[in-house]
């Protein structure tokens, strides 16, 4: 049996290799003509990544599939429950078997991934402590509005040449604006797209850089709680 060089790299230390991170997203949704239809999943994955290269927790990279209410129809999603028994609770049981690790943070950049509520089953059936993160949906605003596009826009995945095709009327995700439906069924979402409409849609690199950074430190903080709680 081969033994590991656990003191090796930039490691909290060696208790931080029980530790997994995994980004959730969605890779199928509608934000507008300069953002990818992937971009909840690849910003979930930037954070997630980052956390990991910060801490030394192993990245284990982004979960397929989303899942989103029924009345927010701007993209391919799946049920809750389906995105927690085919998708995510096989995808733990395999990085829990293979990597022996104890706990797993889950950064979710999606907010249409209400599984919050599903955490704690995953933890008792799985054996594993989990960190349920969505500190990115808290923060960045309306649905591929300002603040998702000056995510982006650092991310380098933003499209600042089609800037003046966004508008609610060709685009009706953007800020969810002309999604009627989602508007009547969610207060939030309502809230949210009033904000955008009266803002409009305005890259700022500052801005996105400190979603990203704010997103980032947040997992980091997750990752160090977690190695205080694993003995
Ligand atoms: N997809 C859903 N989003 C929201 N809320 C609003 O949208 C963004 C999330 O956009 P993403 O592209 O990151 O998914 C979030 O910041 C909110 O402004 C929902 N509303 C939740 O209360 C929702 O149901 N689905
Ligand atoms: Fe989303």
């Amino acid at each position: 049996m081969v033994r590991l060089n656990l003191d090796a790299g930039n490691i909290l230390s060696e208790k931080v290799h029980r530790i997994g991170v995994i980004a959730l997203g969605s890779h199928l949704e509608n934000h507008g003509p300069a953002l990818p239809i992937d971009t909840d999943s690849k910003i979930a994955s930037y954070i997630a990544l980052e956390a990991a290269l910060r801490t030394g927790a192993r990245f284990l990279g982004v979960i397929y599939g989303a899942a989103e209410f029924p009345y927010v129809k701007h993209g391919i999603h799946m049920e809750p429950e389906e995105l927690v028994e085919k998708e995510l609770k096989p995808t733990l049981r395999k990085a829990r078997r293979l990597l022996k690790l104890d706990a797993v943070v889950i950064v979710n950049a999606h907010g249409g991934n209400d599984l919050e509520d599903y955490m704690e089953d995953l933890m008792e059936e799985l054996d594993l402590e989990i960190v349920w993160n969505s500190r990115m949906v808290e923060i960045e605003g309306p649905h591929a509005g300002s603040g998702e596009l000056s995510a982006g826009l650092i991310l380098g995945i933003a499209d600042l040449g089609r800037l003046d095709e966004c508008r609610p009327e060709l685009y009706p995700e953007i800020g969810m604006i002309g999604l009627k439906e989602a508007r009547e069924s969610n207060r939030e979402i309502d809230r949210a797209a009033r904000t955008c409409e009266k803002e409009g849609i305005n890259p700022d690199p500052v801005l996105g850089q400190r979603l990203l950074e704010d997103a980032v430190e947040s997992a980091v903080r997750d990752i160090k709680n977690l190695l205080d709680l694993i003995d």
